[in-house]
C-alpha cells in the first residue's frame, strides 16, 4: 500500500498503541500496520501538530498537538480565557481577520495543510462551517437565510427549495416553519434561531461544523434540542464543540480535550476524561476546584 508514513507515537493519548499509521493517498480508510490483522478505522478530519498562536505579544496557544477523528463529536472544555475558542477559530481561519495574530504550526483538513499558500478560505469555512455561540441569523426570511449560502457559491435556482427544505429538516427545524418560509428568522425563538444557524450551515454541505458554545443563551429544552442533533450529525459531519458545560461534554462528546493557559493538558475519550482523568488539573477542572 502506498502513502505517507506518519509516527505517532507521541500524540494525544487517544491514539493507538500503533506506531506508525499508513494515509493512503487515495483509499478513505487507515490501517494499524502494527496489528497482525489490519482494521480499517475512520481516517482523522482534523490533525493539528505544535499549533502555536500569538495576539499581538500575547501566546494564546502554546503549541497544540491533537488528532480529530471523522464523524465524532469532540468537545474542549477549559476555564475562561485558555484558549479554546481561539483553537476552534483557527480551523476555518477565522483568526484571519484579527490584526496582529501570527500563527505557527499546521492545521491539517483531510490531510492538507489550511496554512498553506493559495489555500481558498470561502472554499475552506464552505467545508469547515461554524455555529456562533450567539445566534445570528440575517434580517431576512427563513427561507433566504437558508438559501444564502448555496446562492453565492452559485447553486441554480431550481434546486434551492430542495436544499432549504433538506438543511431544515436536518437541523430539527422544518416541522415548525414549513408554513412560513417566507417570514423573518427575526420572528423566531432563540433556539429556533441556533437551529437555523445550523441549517444555514448544512445547506453549503460542510465535512465540519464548529460550534463555539451554542447553547449557552438556550433554554434547557432548546439545549437538548441542540445536543440531540450534534448526536444526529454526527454520522454525517464531524463536530467539535466548545463548551463550559461538564455535563453537556459528558453527555455529548466522544472524545474531550482539557485546556489551560493556552496549552492542550489532557485528551481522550471522553468517558476516560471524566471517570480516570490523567493530569491532576482535568480532575480539579471537571469536580469544580477552579475554573
Ligand atoms: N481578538 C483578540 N485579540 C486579542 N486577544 C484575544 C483575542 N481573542 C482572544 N484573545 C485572548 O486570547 C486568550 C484566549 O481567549 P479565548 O477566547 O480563546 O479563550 P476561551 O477559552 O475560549 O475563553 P471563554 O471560555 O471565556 O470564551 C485570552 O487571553 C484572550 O484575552
Amino acid at each position: 500500500m502506498t502513502g505517507n508514513i506518519i509516527e505517532t507515537g507521541s500524540e494525544t493519548p487517544m491514539d493507538s498503541p500503533a506506531k506508525y499509521r499508513v494515509y493512503p493517498s487515495a483509499e478513505n480508510f487507515v490501517k494499524f500496520e502494527s496489528q497482525k490483522n489490519p482494521v480499517s478505522v475512520p481516517p482523522n478530519s482534523i490533525t493539528v501538530s505544535d499549533l502555536k498562536l500569538w495576539y499581538g505579544p500575547v501566546q494564546a496557544l502554546k503549541g497544540i498537538t491533537l488528532n480529530i477523528p471523522k464523524n465524532c463529536v469532540y468537545s474542549f472544555i477549559g476555564p475562561s480565557g485558555c484558549g479554546k475558542s481561539t483553537f476552534l477559530r483557527t480551523m476555518n481561519r477565522m483568526n484571519d481577520m484579527v490584526p496582529n495574530c501570527k500563527i505557527e504550526g499546521k492545521v491539517m483538513v483531510d490531510g492538507h495543510d489550511i496554512y498553506e499558500k493559495g489555500v481558498d478560505v470561502v472554499d475552506l469555512r464552505k467545508r469547515v462551517g461554524m455555529v456562533f455561540q450567539k445566534a445570528n441569523p440575517f434580517p431576512m426570511s427563513i427561507y433566504d437565510n437558508v438559501a444564502y449560502g448555496p446562492r453565492i457559491h452559485g447553486v441554480p435556482k431550481k434546486e434551492l427549495d430542495g436544499i432549504v427544505e433538506n438543511a431544515l429538516r436536518r437541523a430539527a427545524l422544518w416541522d415548525e416553519v414549513k408554513d412560513r418560509l417566507k417570514t423573518s428568522a427575526l420572528s423566531l425563538s432563540g433556539g429556533q434561531q441556533q437551529r437555523l444557524c445550523i441549517a444555514r450551515t448544512l445547506a453549503v454541505s460542510p465535512e465540519i461544523i464548529l460550534f463555539d458554545e451554542p447553547c449557552s443563551a438556550l433554554d434547557p429544552i432548546s439545549t437538548g434540542k441542540i445536543e440531540e442533533l450534534m448526536t444526529e450529525l454526527k454520522s454525517d459531519y464531524t463536530i467539535v464543540v466548545v463548551t463550559h458545560n461538564m455535563q453537556q461534554a459528558a453527555r455529548v462528546s466522544d472524545y474531550t480535550a482539557f485546556f489551560l493557559s493556552g496549552e492542550l493538558i489532557e485528551a481522550g475519550e471522553t468517558i476516560e476524561i471524566f471517570e480516570n482523568p490523567k493530569d491532576i488539573r482535568t480532575e480539579e477542572y471537571i469536580t469544580g476546584r477552579f475554573g
